[in-house]
């Protein structure tokens, strides 16, 4: 079983190590885990998944796959510090907004670099991820990322650029859904329903509508026509959100995202 050692034990590490144990791909024992030096987060994982942390340099020699998961801004620092102990056959994973593989290179030497881009619900086996490799990465070593990957949601190989727009898309796309909702509360309430009552509603009004679209077998826009009856509510509320500029939010909301996801990448100044 291969060794997995995540640098960075935050948020989206414990997603991907969640989503990972619980749907046995891969043990906890063959995990490690380290951070800057938040020890007691470490041992929360520990006590949690099963992880190992690591507690020797020495050991990332051991590593078959090196998975970034620290901020983008503390990636140089990170890379810094364990370039000196990873051995030549350890792969490396991204899963960092912005930063692109050549900086990678540049930190960590030219070797096996996938950059992914995954969102939170990997937790649960529902991320969305994206990916793009380098031209050390061989074909058994793409199946095994798509294999891990396709165990916590599902997974796309996308040209590298098109990373920024992944991330502005599903990548953050887990926060919008969770800031409508709470739009949605907030106004529900404001009618005497209970915010539990409306976020029932609305939950399962998120994962029909997504059900819906999985089936594949309607566009978008017919679907919402068949909710559309002509002078009806839902035309009088589609109205506000277009007298209330809903598509140029949106537009707004994802382009934001996407330059930002670029700005990451010219935080790290190349050789
Ligand atoms: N959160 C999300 O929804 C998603 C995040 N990502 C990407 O995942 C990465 C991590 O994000 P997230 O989990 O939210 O971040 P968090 O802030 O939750 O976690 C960051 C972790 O990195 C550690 N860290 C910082 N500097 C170093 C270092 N020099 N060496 C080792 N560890 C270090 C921190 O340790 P300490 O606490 O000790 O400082 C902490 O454990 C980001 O690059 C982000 O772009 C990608 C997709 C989705
Ligand atoms: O907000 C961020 O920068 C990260 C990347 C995608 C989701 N969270």
């Amino acid at each position: 079983m291969k060794k997995i050692l995540f640098i960075g034990a935050g948020s989206m590490a414990e997603a991907l190590i969640n989503g990972w144990v619980e749907q046995e791909v891969v043990h906890g024992q063959n995990i490690y885990i380290t951070n800057r030096s938040n020890r007691d987060r470490l041992i929360e994982l520990n006590q949690k998944y099963g992880v190992n942390i690591l507690d020797e340099t020495k050991k990332i020699g051991e590593m078959d796959i090196i998975i970034l998961a620290m901020k983008p801004k503390d990636a140089i620092a990170a890379m810094e510090n364990i370039r000196p102990f990873i051995s030549g056959h350890t792969a490396i994973l991204s899963v960092l907004a912005g930063i692109e593989i050549r900086t990678i290179e540049e930190g960590l030497g030219s070797r096996a670099i996938a950059r992914v881009m995954p969102n939170t619900s990997a937790t649960i086996g529902m991320s969305a991820s994206g990916i793009s490799f380098n031209e050390f990465v061989d074909d058994s070593q793409k199946a095994i990322y798509l294999e891990m990957l396709e165990a916590i949601g599902i997974v796309i190989e996308v040209e590298e650029d098109k990373l920024h727009a992944v991330t502005a898309l599903s990548g953050s796309g887990p926060a919008y859904l969770y800031y409508l909702l709470e739009a949605w509360e907030s106004v529900g309430t404001e009618f005497g329903l209970s915010k539990e009552v409306v976020r029932q509603l609305m939950v399962q009004t998120i994962a029909g509508s997504a059900a819906m679209l999985k089936l594949g077998k309607e566009e978008p826009n017919v679907l919402r026509r068949k909710v559309t009856s002509p002078g009806g509510t839902t035309e009088a509320g589609i109205k506000a959100l277009e007298k209330n500029h809903f598509n140029e939010a949106i537009y707004a909301c994802i382009k934001s995202a996407e330059s930002k996801s670029r700005e990451l990448a010219k935080v790290v100044t190349h050789k």
